[in-house]
């Protein structure tokens, strides 16, 4: 395209998802500028190490240690470095300065993103970043735009590759937690620290984007109560099977007159619900909304290539925006938002108790949940007197409080030896 704008194109970091942003811009370069309207000139890679091996064949004089010196040049920043700092001061520089930003980083976004687009609106900048949630599915857009003229009520998915993958595998294989977690970094899916993965952080800082977006205010991780998988053990996923439950980290983001809830937790599913179909490290987001009614988003969460296909459709997104000179939509209009207690939410529980196998021992326990209004679902044994009797209850829908209370009356019953786990119930 002769005529046409350049943009200079400055990518922060060459790992996993960085590595394939830069193949594609340089091997889709004269496509990139058809679609964009402007050309896209890689000007450099600021990475930690020159000598690094990387996972594709660059050309060395791209990169750079320089990071800030690079962002000084560019008109547009990728950010692929992860983490709060220096990702954060490089990405506020560059906003600041006017050059648009796009990036994959959730960590930071969900905890300062406010800040940074009160910077963007400033300067005029862009700030993107679809890659931040659900990897390769186009879920932050739609949410934002297609769906600008309804009301979303809930948001509820599998957000996290690395424990899907991770509880996947111990679900179909029975296969030991520490050995899959080791796979799910092998095949890149997982932070750079995993913690952030099974402690269900990530999941979190995805949920508060989601959120923030579906709801138009500003929802930080801080605000979303979180759980992650450690807990989970190869018993609590054989008991679900058995039950004809599939156990899945879920985050969820629901909006009522009460107020905002955002959470994230395992969580049972029935085996006939669509999540319980989400296998490996795919991805998958429910969205109601009111006129809408039920959408359903699916697909690869995480990797390189997938990540890197939703940053490069962020820079064309971008490149359009700039090369039209157009000025920049309204964003949602940020109201504070009204959270709900947790203790509020109604949910379900499952509750696995190991108990003594002796007469009266049910009596007593039923009427913990009848002395706290929570009702049972059904109840299930196994075991008996020489190995010892497990129970495992569903209850239906009650608030976290009271399931939560229940709990604790039942630690203290003399005919219950410990609790060996809860979990919560979602979908019907
Ligand atoms: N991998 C995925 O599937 C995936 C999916 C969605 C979003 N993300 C996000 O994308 C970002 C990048 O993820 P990744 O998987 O490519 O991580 P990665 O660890 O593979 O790559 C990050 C690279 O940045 C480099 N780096 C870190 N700090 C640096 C600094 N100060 N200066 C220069 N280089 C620095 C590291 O050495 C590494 O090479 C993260 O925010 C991550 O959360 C990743
Ligand atoms: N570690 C993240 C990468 C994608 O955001 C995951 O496993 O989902
Ligand atoms: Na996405």
């Amino acid at each position: 395209m002769s005529g046409e704008k350049n943009l200079k194109v400055a990518l922060l970091g060459c790992g996993t998802v960085g590595a394939q942003v830069a193949r594609i811009l340089l091997e889709d370069a004269n496509e990139l500028a058809s679609r964009s309207g402007a050309g896209l000139q890689l000007i450099g890679i600021a990475v930690r190490n020159l000598e690094s091996k990387r996972d594709v064949e660059l050309p060395k004089e791209l990169f750079t240690t320089d990071a800030l010196g690079l962002i000084e040049q560019a008109d547009v920043v990728i950010e692929l470095l992860g983490g709060l700092d220096p990702a954060g001061q490089y990405i506020a520089a560059a906003l600041d300065k006017g050059a648009s930003v796009i990036t994959g980083n959730k960590a930071l976004i969900a905890l300062k993103g406010a800040e940074l687009n009160e910077v963007a609106a400033r300067t005029g900048a862009q700030l993107r970043y679809e890659a931040a949630v659900a990897g390769a599915i186009p879920i932050l857009r739609p949410i934002a735009d297609s769906l600008a003229g309804d009301r979303i009520t809930k948001v509820m998915g599998i957000v996290n590759g690395t424990t899907n993958f991770i509880l996947d595998a111990m679900d179909t294989t029975g296969a030991a937690f520490d050995d899959v977690l080791a796979q799910a970094q092998a095949l890149g899916y997982a932070e750079a620290d995993p913690t952030a993965d099974v402690g269900g952080h990530d999941a979190a800082a995805k949920a508060a984007i989601l959120a923030s977006l579906a709801f138009h205010t500003n929802i930080s991780s801080e605000q979303v109560s979180t759980e992650g998988i450690t807990e989970v053990t190869a018993e609590d996923v054989a008991a679900a099977a058995e039950a004809g439950y599939v156990i899945k980290l879920l985050a969820i983001a629901e909006q009522s007159d009460a107020g905002i809830s955002v959470r994230v937790y395992p969580s049972l599913i029935a085996r006939s619900h669509p999540l319980a179909t989400v296998h490996g490290a795919f991805n998958a987001v429910f969205v109601e909304a009111e006129n809408a009614g039920d959408l359903m988003f699916y697909g690869a969460g995480a990797g390189g290539n997938a990540t890197a296909s939703a940053v490069m459709g962020d820079v064309v997104a971008v490149a359009r925006q700039i090369a039209a000179g157009a000025p920049l939509p309204n964003g949602s209009v940020a109201q504070s938002p009204r959270m709900l207690d947790f203790d509020a939410i109604t949910t379900r529980y499952w509750i696995g108790l190991s108990v003594k196998d002796q007469s009266g021992v049910l009596a007593a326990i039923a009427t913990v949940f009848g002395e706290h209004g929570v009702s049972i679902q059904s109840m299930s044994q196994q075991g008996d007197a020489h190995s010892g009797a497990q129970l495992r209850i569903l209850t239906h829908q009650g608030t976290e409080s009271a399931l939560a209370s229940t709990v604790e009356a039942l630690k203290a019953l003399d005919a219950v030896h410990s609790v060996l786990s809860v979990m919560r119930v979602e979908g019907n």
